[in-house]
């Protein structure tokens, strides 16, 4: 059975995957905790912000029609605390940036267009004070000088003008970074309602697969990369993960893997290891038993053996009382990633990253694309489109160093090397895949192609290791 599957294109296994994602259902959390999820209830701001008329700078609340002159300062006005002066033509209040600015004054000059006019007490002391003196001498019997008239409005941000109240600051859908983290804190979001987190499970399979602990290798072996990579690559995405250990090439070892992650209620489970054509290629044929196979072979490089199938599991158990016809069924999705860590890594990325992302309640699940200039000519496949491991670098052309068109940069792709795909090292510092055509013949340094966006462009790769020199 298992030599039976076409190969389809990536984009078509990529469409399959995702119609079978669903989304997880919501729950509420404390808002520090969010980062990464996405809200699954939109956030509108229960006041305004500014919630009063605020000083956007250090100075004078004066009433604009007062012009240029020498004022009586008759209050101050302090982020958190402010007199309430009644406001008079020729009178002037002492503010502070952030501050509300007092009833009927309608406009802030900077304390840099303003001068002190010493009080005549002061003036008597003149001499021997400093000018912290003169700020601590009792601000309210002070006179100042406006020396730049305002106009109505000037340097006040007006209730709401940052934020409205009935506003949605956040909108359901939305991915929760950082700056959205500071959004809620302002509008007083304590908690969120966000989608939950799918919850994978990782296995590796392989006879001559060990713990990476294991040292020194017995003959044969080989330390298990892929489980600990894919790990972190679901936990990066946002996903809880179980650490389903390594399976023996047997059909009870890793049937009894499954049933583990069965019990452990996983969403998404990705196998590596054990789905190509040899006798000990046993995942295959136990997701051909158990569940649906909806692809087994796919059109790429790496990645040909790539293996997605769902297994309808029993519906959790009803509450007391409950109807077990209202349960929904459950099912579990099943990535077998081939073996060779570079496929199951680009695997990843193109297939599982996406449904993962898809489960959180991401809208647009797919990598981003984008143009890139290649760095140096590639071999391309006639077989099979290739998933060039690349760091994308922001430079100036390579190949015209010190000639009059060397100028203005581009990102240029830089291929990490030999893409041989037991190599892991091909996947360091790569911050994207380049989508090289199925050709025969070469693509040509400087050529324009697309490439998928793996990682931030933030992560410099080595400079050593990577250069376009
Ligand atoms: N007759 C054919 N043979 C192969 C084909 C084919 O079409 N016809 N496809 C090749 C391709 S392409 C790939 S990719 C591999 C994938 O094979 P499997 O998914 O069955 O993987 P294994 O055979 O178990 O392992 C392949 C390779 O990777 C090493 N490995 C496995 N697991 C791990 C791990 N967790 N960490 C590190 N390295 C791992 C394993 O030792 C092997 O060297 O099949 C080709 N064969
Ligand atoms: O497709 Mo395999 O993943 O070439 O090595």
């Amino acid at each position: 059975m298992s030599n039976v599957y076409s190969m389809i294109p990536v984009p078509q296994a990529q469409q399959i995957v995702l119609d079978h994602c669903w989304t997880l259902g919501s729950e509420t959390i404390p808002s520090h905790e969010a980062v990464g999820r996405v809200l699954s209830v939109s956030v509108v701001a229960p006041d305004s912000l500014p919630p009063f008329p605020a000083s956007i700078k250090d100075g004078y609340a004066v009433i604009s029609s007062d012009g240029i002159g020498t004022y009586n300062v008759v209050g101050e006005s302090r982020a958190g605390s402010m007199d309430s002066p009644n406001p008079a033509q020729g009178t002037v209040v002492y503010i502070t940036t952030g501050a509300p600015v007092p009833l009927g004054f309608d406009a802030v000059v900077q304390v840099e267009d303003t001068e002190e006019v010493p009080s005549e007490k002061v003036e008597e002391e003149e001499g021997t004070m400093t000018s912290s003196d003169y700020k601590q001498a009792g601000r309210k019997n002070r006179r100042v000088r406006i020396l730049k008239a305002a106009s109505p409005g000037q340097d006040i941000r007006v209730v709401g003008s940052d934020i409205l109240v009935g506003e949605t600051v956040l909108r359901s859908g939305e991915v929760i970074g950082v700056a959205e983290i500071g959004i809620l804190a302002t509008v007083g979001a304590t908690h969120v309602t966000v989608y939950k987190q799918p919850h994978v499970g990782v296995m590796s399979t392989g006879d001559e697969v060990v713990e990476p602990s294991t040292s020194p290798l017995g003959p044969g072996q080989i330390r298990d990369a892929n489980r600990s990579m894919i790990l972190a690559a679901a936990a990066k995405a946002g996903a809880k993960v179980t650490d389903l250990g390594i399976a023996r090439d047997t059909e009870g070892h890793i049937q009894g893997c499954f049933d583990r992650a069965v019990s452990a209620g996983v969403d998404v489970l990705i196998t590596s290891g054990g789905v190509s054509m040899g006798d000990r290629d046993l995942v295959k044929p136990l997701l051909e038993r158990t569940g649906t196979i909806h692809f087994g072979r796919v059109l790429m490089k790496p990645g040909k053996p790539l293996t997605f199938a769902t297994l309808s599991l029993p519906s959790a158990a009803p509450g007391e009382g409950g109807d077990p016809s209202s349960e929904p069924q459950r099912s579990m999705m099943v990535f077998g990633l081939p073996g060779n860590p570079v496929s199951s890594f680009a695997c990843f990325y193109l297939t599982t990253l996406p449904a993962l992302r898809k489960l959180m309640g991401w809208s647009n699940p797919m990598l981003r694309r984008v143009q890139v200039k290649l760095a140096q000519t590639l071999k391309m496949d006639p077989e099979r489109p290739e998933y060039h491991r690349v760091a994308l670098q922001w430079s100036k052309c390579p190949f015209l160093e010190g000639r009059a068109e060397h100028v203005g940069c581009d990102w240029w792709a830089v291929s990490t090397g030999n893409q041989i795909s037991s190599r892991l090292l091909s996947a360091r510092s790569a911050n994207a895949l380049l989508e090289v055509p199925q050709a025969s013949g070469f693509l040509r340094q400087g050529t324009l192609v697309s490439a998928i966006l793996i990682d931030d462009l933030q992560a410099m790769p080595d400079p050593d290791g990577l250069s376009l020199q």
